[in-house]
């Protein structure tokens, strides 16, 4: 796959919390796809960071698009809230929806790109009856709720289990890798199929976050 085919999505989560503005800006600059953003509601996850003022807050400044990735109980009642917000993705997890299809329907009437998050413990056949309704799947390679953890290998053969079925069915989405993204891991996550790359420490934490980007991007030209 090409640099120009796979986006970076530097997560939030790793930025300095006193400056979200300056350090969303500097990842702008370094060549970021995407604002990946973290929603934990201290339930579904045993952490709490962003809500729906923190999302319209940075929707006002962004230059690029919103990927938010809800990790909290009760996504049917609060989804919506989140597109108004202004997510441009609103990536929901498959263990925390009542109703995972009516959900994908509502979030894509409400004008905003559907897509679901999987733990790395939950079984990929959820996904099947689902994906042609979605835009992107976030495979997560770590459990989720902290950032800075150590990359699951066994994801690998989960991500191309989704770029087979993703080929096999003509379906028009991306694969999204979540959760230990780095230099050591990027090759054979792309390799595997991913093309939309999840990194918070990789690029937040670098010395050089234009660099960082392009070595996520271009590893595997
Ligand atoms: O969803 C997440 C954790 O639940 C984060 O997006 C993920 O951990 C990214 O952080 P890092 O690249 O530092 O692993
Ligand atoms: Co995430």
């Amino acid at each position: 796959m090409s640099a120009q085919d796979i986006w970076v999505a530097p997560s939030l989560l790793a930025a300095d919390p006193l400056n979200f503005e300056t350090e969303s800006k500097s990842v702008e600059d370094a060549g970021a796809d995407l604002h990946h953003v973290d929603v934990m509601d201290g339930h579904f996850v045993p952490n709490l960071t962003f809500g729906i003022p923190f999302v319209k807050a940075l929707k006002k400044v962004s230059g690029i698009p919103l990927d938010v990735h809800i990790m909290i109980s009760n996504p049917d009642e609060m989804a919506m809230e989140y597109v108004k917000a202004g997510a441009d993705y609103l990536l929901f997890h498959v263990e925390a929806a009542t109703h995972a299809h009516r959900l994908t329907q509502v979030i894509a009437e409400a004008g905003a790109k559907p897509g679901l998050a999987i733990n790395p413990g939950t079984s990929l056949s959820l996904l099947e009856p689902l994906l042609p309704f979605v835009k992107m799947i976030n495979v997560m390679s770590v459990n989720p709720g902290f950032g800075g953890q150590k990359f699951i290998r066994e994801s690998l053969s989960r991500i191309s289990w989704l770029r087979n079925e993703i080929e096999k069915r003509s379906l028009d989405m991306r694969i999204q890798v979540d959760g230990g993204v780095n230099k050591e891991t990027v090759g054979s996550v792309v390799e595997a199929g991913a093309d939309v790359l999840v990194a918070g420490t990789a690029v937040y934490g670098a010395s050089d976050r234009k660099a960082a980007i392009e070595l996520l991007k271009n590893q595997n030209s």
